[in-house]
């Protein structure tokens, strides 16, 4: 299984309150987007993957700012069925191989994805996509890299992600737009459905 192709867009949330995670990935698996990637930067974090992993089977569910060892550890021992991480460590790259699980590990220069690549890796997060040069610079990456493939992460919007979704180098985006802070707080899951539903069309 390829993690770049089960979706266009992997929703990318950071979870506050582990009550709000059951209710949000059966959202945006409703809405058509069954990934979803639950970043390690609250302490709610690992409980919010052990719920979703547990009770919504119809998702496939990710941790997200996966930095160390522990975490890979932390985050398999959840429920998490893939990892991402923002950049790539030795160790960190040492774990995410031996997690057992599928993973997209960080990169934003040639010669990072060089590195992955050496170890058989042909699928990576690009992150941060836009800051560090966006669709142009993916683009350019294409030209030596063409057997690499990405999912670009950080300042994707639905505006911005068909012209990602357009190159060949290009799986799926990810972003944190489909869950405003805001709507998890008032608990709005039908608007994170129907911003689940516009994002599941934007594949060209
Ligand atoms: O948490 C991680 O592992 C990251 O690498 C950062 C996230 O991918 C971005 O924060 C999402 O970016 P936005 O859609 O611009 O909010």
């Amino acid at each position: 299984m390829s993690l770049l192709d089960l979706a266009p867009v992997v929703p990318v949330v950071v979870v506050d309150d582990a009550e709000t995670a059951v209710p949000l990935a059966r959202a945006l698996v409703t809405g058509g987007l069954p990934m979803i990637e639950i970043t390690l930067r609250t302490p709610a974090a690992l409980e919010a993957v052990r719920r979703v992993a547990a009770e919504v089977p119809e998702a496939v569910v990710g941790a997200g700012t996966v930095r160390t060892p522990d975490d890979v550890e932390a985050a398999v021992e959840a429920g998490a069925r893939f990892l991402v991480s923002p950049g790539t460590t030795p160790a960190l790259l040492a774990a995410l191989l031996g997690s057992g699980v599928l993973f997209l590990p960080g990169a934003a220069t040639a010669t990072e994805a060089m590195t992955l690549a050496e170890r058989g890796i042909k699928e990576m997060k690009f992150f941060p996509a836009e800051a560090a040069g966006g669709v142009a610079y993916l683009k350019s990456l294409g030209g030596p890299l063409p057997d690499v493939r990405f999912c670009p992460t950080g300042g994707v919007t639905p505006r911005n992600a068909p012209s990602y979704l357009a190159l060949p180098n290009v799986g799926c985006v990810g972003g944190s737009w489909l869950t405003p802070a805001d709507a998890l707080a008032s608990g709005d899951f039908g608007r994170i459905e129907k911003l689940a539903a516009e994002a599941a069309t934007l594949r060209p």
